[in-house]
Order: structure tokens, then C-alpha cells, then sequence
């Protein structure tokens, strides 16, 4: 069964149809990649996700579960994690504090098994040996993985990654790529929208393209990037 799945959502901000009637299912330990214009409501796709900004129409189901009223702490709750395009840990705690607010709140871990589950997430995402630091002084590639860690310590079912690679050097980037490689072989669901292509088309099943609110396309990375109209669409180069 999908694990997470999208019915006909659509959602208006005034007269600008942002999200159009957009369908699809995620398989359980699958990742699948989002691209399209600045604008073309990958964002707000999130968003309709985690229950940030409410459907005008459609349903969003979390393993076979009707989650589409339910607020955005419950759906954490019920297993979808989330990374911020702009990073928003907690500045005055330190890195282990972010994770056990996440662990304690969002993955509704208790006092006992919280700080070894942070641990553990604390090495997965490499950010063991600023565990003590605090959040505000983290190099920009920290707070990446710190956006990572506190989703991870949600303990999600699925997590999306909003633009995690933007800003990073290659060589950063290639860090970052290899600790999510490493979290999607454990068998954490993904869906991550991102303009680094090479880092995305690295990761992920499938690839879905959004334009004007409308899922173009989904499918193989290779498929959907050779094709005329995405290629004309969405890099803006000669098919
Ligand atoms: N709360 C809101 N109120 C009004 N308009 C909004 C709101 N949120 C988003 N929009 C508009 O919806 C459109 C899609 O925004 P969204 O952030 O989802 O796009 P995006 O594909 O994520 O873009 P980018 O790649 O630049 O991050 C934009 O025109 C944006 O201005």
C-alpha cells in the first residue's frame, strides 16, 4: 500500500490557482524527487502535507489514513517529518537540545529512550561532534543536517526535504547527498524538492514536475528529463 498519497488537491490564494488538482502516491521506502519553476507550488505542496495551509479541495492520505483535517503537530505525529527551505532550529539550544525538543514533542519519545535515540540520530547525520554547540554558530551545511536531524527525530515515516542542497558547495553537497543516501537505504520514505538536479537525480526513484500548479509529468528521473517539454518548461532550454 502507498504510504502516502495525494486525491485531486487543489488550493487557491485569491485568483492564483497555486496547487491544480495534483494526484499521486508515494511507496512506502521510496523517494521521489520534485522539481519546477520558482513559484510553481512545490512549497505549497508541502505544505498541504504537513497540514500547514488547508486543501480548498482533495484529500491527503498517511498510510491509507485520512489525514487531511488533522493539524500539522498530529501529523507529525502520525509520521510525516519535515525540513524547512529556510533553517529554523531553536538558536539558543544546542544541537542535541534541537533533536530531544523533536524527539520529545514530534516523535513522542519518553525521557528514558529520548537522549540514545538523539545519539544515534546525532552520527547518522554527522553532526555527532557539535552535538554540545549551540544551533545559532553551525556552519551553513550543519544546519542542513541539522534540519535533517530534527526531522529524523521525529521519527517519520516519511520525510520532505524542501531545498536542503540549496547554498551548499559541491563538495557540501556531496556530504549531504551520501548522509541521505544513507537514511533513504534504511528505509525512510522521502519526497524532495530540489533545483541541484544532480544531487536530487542521485537520490531519488522517481522524479515529478510541477508547473503552474499542475503535475506535469512523474516518473524515471532519465525519462522525465529527456523529455521536449520539461526540458523547454522547466530548464528553459532548446528541446
Ligand atoms: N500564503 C500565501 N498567500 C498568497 N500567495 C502565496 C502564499 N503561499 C504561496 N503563494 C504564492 O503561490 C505561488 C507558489 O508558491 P510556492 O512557494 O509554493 O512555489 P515554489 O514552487 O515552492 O517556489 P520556489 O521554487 O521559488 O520556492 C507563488 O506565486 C507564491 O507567491
Amino acid at each position: 500500500m502507498a504510504i502516502l498519497s495525494l486525491h485531486s488537491v487543489s488550493r487557491s490564494f485569491g485568483a492564483l490557482k497555486v496547487t491544480d488538482d495534483v494526484s499521486f502516491e508515494l511507496n512506502a521506502g521510496e523517494a521521489l524527487g520534485i522539481i519546477g519553476p520558482n513559484g510553481a507550488g512545490k512549497s505549497t505542496l508541502f505544505n498541504l502535507i504537513t497540514g500547514n495551509i488547508a486543501p480548498d479541495a482533495g484529500r491527503v492520505f498517511l498510510d491509507g489514513r485520512d489525514v487531511t483535517r488533522l493539524p500539522p503537530m498530529e501529523r507529525v505525529r502520525a509520521g510525516i517529518g519535515r525540513s524547512f527551505q529556510i533553517p529554523q532550529p531553536f538558536g539558543n539550544l544546542s544541537v542535541y537540545e534541537n533533536l530531544l525538543v523533536a524527539a520529545r514533542f514530534g516523535g513522542e519519545l519518553g525521557a528514558g529512550e529520548a537522549p540514545a535515540f538523539c545519539m544515534d540520530i546525532l552520527s547518522r547525520t554527522g553532526l555527532a561532534a557539535v552535538a554540545e554547540k549551540p544551533s545559532g554558530g553551525l556552519s551553513l551545511l550543519q544546519r542542513k543536517r541539522l534540519e535533517l536531524a530534527r526531522a529524523m527525530a521525529t521519527k517519520p515515516r516519511v520525510i520532505l526535504l524542501d531545498e536542503i542542497a540549496g547554498g551548499l558547495t559541491d563538495a557540501e553537497c556531496v556530504e549531504l547527498v551520501a548522509t541521505i543516501r544513507a537514511i533513504h537505504a534504511n528505509g525512510t520514505a522521502i519526497i524532495w524538492i530540489e533545483h541541484v538536479l544532480h544531487a536530487l537525480n542521485s537520490v531519488v526513484e522517481r522524479l515529478m514536475v510541477l508547473n503552474f500548479g499542475r503535475m506535469l509529468m512523474i516518473g524515471a528521473p532519465d525519462q522525465v528529463m529527456a523529455s521536449p517539454e520539461v526540458r523547454e518548461i522547466y530548464l528553459g532550454i532548446e528541446a
